[in-house]
């Protein structure tokens, strides 16, 4: 079951400096507890395609806006009313205020210049301003400026930092490169197991200490990704809220020690955010950027929620690169953010993912 688990590392791999950890634990040792699966297994049924579980994922934020859009749209007259409507329909979907005024704005500007009259009409002109309005926070992470590449994972508590690890690992894994997991979440022991069980089933190595800091596990890990040819190295941190300053203060030390042992790291800080948190996140990402430099956001939960319309507040109020977005809870389900496909699977048909979201 752990055949591609590799074992201990070779003498020096994770040689330390300063500060001295406590021997790095490749993490070949039998959980003493069962550990929870990082992501779900395998589902039995037929394998769907990214933009068919994009579409199903992005089901309910869809009839939040469909549903109240449908009937909007349509053969029906463009008046103040529809566009009273529109903007109650996109402030119900978390867009905030300041999108949907800009959204609102350049609907009623193109209603008059371009003197459209149906809703259908109205309907491919916010399709296209919303593409344009999240469009540039379209910049995938192609992981491959720096060898390791290392990306930080920040992020409240549950907001999916560590299964969100999981699926990143073996979509790099998919891209050809070598991955290695930092275990750096020393506050809980499950989701140590969590990226333990998930690298032995992966063949990915993991960093991981039985006990130690955050800051020891990150030394840790550089040395070994360095010794090992690893192209990515993925590491996990402890969830924190923002009001809780002494461990935001943890955080900026975390960082500080990965450049200490690579002067060019992190070379990413992603913040992970649970789309179910809404406008919240806008408050999220100025304080984890501020303790630790976010470099780029990884939105998950698309799927369990009725509020992807975050997705407009993030782009008018923090702009920040979004990574990947996720729609499940599938190994498969995060992938790269593209705006124009995100803003199809949000307006496509019901009828074609009906039959598999219910
Ligand atoms: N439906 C759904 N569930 C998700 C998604 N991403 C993560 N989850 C679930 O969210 C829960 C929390 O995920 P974790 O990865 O443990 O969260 P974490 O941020 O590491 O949690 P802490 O270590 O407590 O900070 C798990 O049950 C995941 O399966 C997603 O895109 N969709």
């Amino acid at each position: 079951m752990f055949g591609f688990f590799k074992k201990s590392p070779a003498k020096g791999d994770a040689s330390v400096d300063t500060p001295a950890p406590a021997e790095p634990d490749i993490a070949h040792d039998v959980p003493t507890e069962p550990a929870p699966d990082v992501v779900a297994p395998a589902a039995a049924e037929p394998k769907r395609s990214w933009s068919e579980r994009l579409k199903a994922g992005l089901a309910r934020t869809r009839k939040q806006w469909g549903g109240g859009l449908a009937h909007m749209f349509g053969l029906r007259k463009i008046d103040e009313d529809l566009l009273e409507e529109l903007e109650s329909t996109l402030l119900m979907a978390d867009c905030g205020v300041e999108a949907t005024s800009h959204l609102i704005d350049a609907l009623r500007k193109r209603w008059k210049r371009d003197k459209l009259e149906t809703g259908d009409q109205l309907q491919a002109v916010l399709v296209e301003e919303l593409t344009a309005l999240l469009s540039p926070l379209e910049a995938p992470l192609t992981a491959d400026t720096h060898k390791p590449f290392i990306i930080m994972v920040a992020g409240v508590n549950g907001s999916g930092k560590t299964t969100s690890i999981g699926k990143l690992a073996r979509w790099y894994q998919s891209q050809g490169k070598k991955v290695l997991l930092a275990a750096g979440d020393t506050f809980r022991a499950a989701a140590r197991e969590q990226l333990i069980t998930w690298g032995e089933r992966n063949g990915v190595d993991v960093i991981a200490q039985q006990s130690g800091d955050a800051a020891a596990v990150m030394f840790d890990a550089v040395n070994a990704a360095r010794a090992r040819g690893v192209d990515v190295v993925l590491a996990d941190t402890a969830g924190r809220l923002p009001t809780q300053l002494h461990l935001m203060e943890e955080i900026a030390k975390v960082r500080r020690v990965i450049t200490k042992a690579d002067g060019t790291a992190p070379h990413e800080v992603l913040l992970v955010l649970d789309a179910n948190i809404g406008q919240n996140a806008l408050a999220q990402v100025k304080a984890f950027d501020a303790a630790a430099g976010v470099t780029g956001l990884v939105v998950t939960k698309l799927d369990g929620t009725a509020k992807g319309g975050v997705l407009a507040a993030i782009a008018r109020q923090c702009p920040k690169p979004l990574r990947f977005i996720g729609v499940g809870e599938g190994i498969d389900d995060l992938r790269p953010f593209h705006a124009r496909e995100f803003v199809d699977a949000l307006f496509a048909k019901s009828e074609t993912t009906k039959s598999r979201t219910e």
